[in-house]
């Protein structure tokens, strides 16, 4: 039997702000999205992120990490007449989010102009959005994977998937309408589950074979259309590992943006310890077997991974921790901590 879905955590965004900033905020971000004018004002005040082919601008700061460098609106119009394009290109900018100072916040894509340039011109390097994950702390992580998701989804939906004609986009980049039927298309993410399974004592981890040598996640699959998150659950418990789910926790979610934007939806789940054998569909896993939490624990200590002369990792590890796979796997090493 399936149990009802229940918040295992508080995300900060629900403790930390006091409700009268944030209420302010998101209608001051709905009406730039939603207004042309109103949003052509806040880029003029803006904060611009720049992307090389989808690539985002870091910078190395003084006090040893790297940051996503905010320009200004005039500072990239400066640069792109500088480096022989049209400042007017700026107006393309998409609208990503805005700062508690009410700020807004979008990304650019400068890959029509010289990549060296722009880097030298910025005093920063175009990096690729997996390295930039790893280099980049705290909200700026999912900033940056939400501005090339933006970015990504305008490069891909210039034409009308029903007449062929090209899409005209607003001014914040929320929506994009082809004129000719009326038909307004939205960004939109594909839902996934990610399932930590746990049978009381262990739990099961997979690797396709695309993953990196000796890395093993939590199961994942994309719900098919018409089925609620429980049954793209249980289904591709089924279908990965011929387990059937007992009970099933809601966790967390993510927005994740490889290869395409995914909306992560990250649950703990539990089987019958007395029907625990794994059949792998081979088709869909390299491997997937049951883990202790002493060796869960091991491998949530490894950042990086010891690596052989041909540069392959040598030991059991899991994703880092920007992916939500490995929250799911330090809270469920957590709550057996608390077990024992
Ligand atoms: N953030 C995190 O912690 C983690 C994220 N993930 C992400 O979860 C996602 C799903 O995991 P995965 O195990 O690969 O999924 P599935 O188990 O569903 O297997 C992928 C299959 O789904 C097909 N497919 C690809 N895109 C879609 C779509 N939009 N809708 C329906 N089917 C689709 C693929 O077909 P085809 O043959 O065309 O490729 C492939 O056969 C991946 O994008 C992966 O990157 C996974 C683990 C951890
Ligand atoms: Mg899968």
């Amino acid at each position: 039997m399936l149990q009802p879905l229940r918040i295992l955590f508080r995300p900060k965004w629900m403790v930390s702000r006091s409700s009268a900033s944030y209420v302010s905020r998101m209608r001051h971000l709905n009406k730039i999205k939603e207004e042309d004018e109103a949003c052509r004002a806040a880029l003029q005040s803006g904060n611009i992120f720049l992307y090389h082919k989808l690539a985002p601008l870091l910078r190395w700061t003084d006090s040893g990490i790297y940051q996503l460098p905010a320009l200004q609106t005039k500072d990239v119009e400066e640069i792109l007449e500088k480096l022989g394009g049209d400042k007017e290109m700026v107006k393309e900018s998409i609208l990503i989010n805005c700062t508690e100072q009410n700020e807004a916040q979008f990304s650019f894509d400068v890959g029509a102009i010289d990549q060296a340039a722009v880097e030298e011109q910025c005093r920063g390097t175009f990096v690729d959005l997996r390295k930039a994950f790893f280099l980049l702390r705290g909200s700026e992580a999912p900033l940056v994977a939400r501005g090339q998701a933006l970015l990504r989804w305008h490069q891909t939906n210039g034409f009308c998937s029903s007449t062929g004609q090209p899409t005209q986009r607003n001014q914040s980049g929320s929506q994009r309408v082809c004129h000719s039927s009326g038909i307004t298309y939205y960004p939109k993410m594909s839902p996934v589950v990610i399932v930590l399974v746990s049978d009381g004592k262990r739990c099961l981890l997979g690797r396709q074979s695309t993953f990196p040598r000796g890395m093993y996640s939590a199961l994942a699959g994309f719900c098919d259309i018409g089925e609620t998150m429980e049954e793209a659950l249980r289904r591709e418990i089924a279908e990965e590992v011929g387990l059937e789910v007992e009970s099933i926790q809601y966790s967390g979610s993510q927005h994740w943006p490889f290869p395409q934007s995914s909306f992560m939806v990250a649950c703990h789940a539990t089987v019958n310890p007395d029907k625990t054998h794994v059949s792998v569909d081979k088709e869909e896993l390299e491997d997937a077997r049951w883990f202790s939490l002493e060796e869960v624990q091991e491998a949530l200590t490894i950042k990086v991974p010891p690596r052989n002369n041909k540069g392959e990792p040598t030991v059991f590890w899991v994703p880092p921790s920007y992916a939500i796979a490995n929250r799911l796997i330090q809270e469920w090493a957590n709550q057996q901590h608390l077990k024992s």
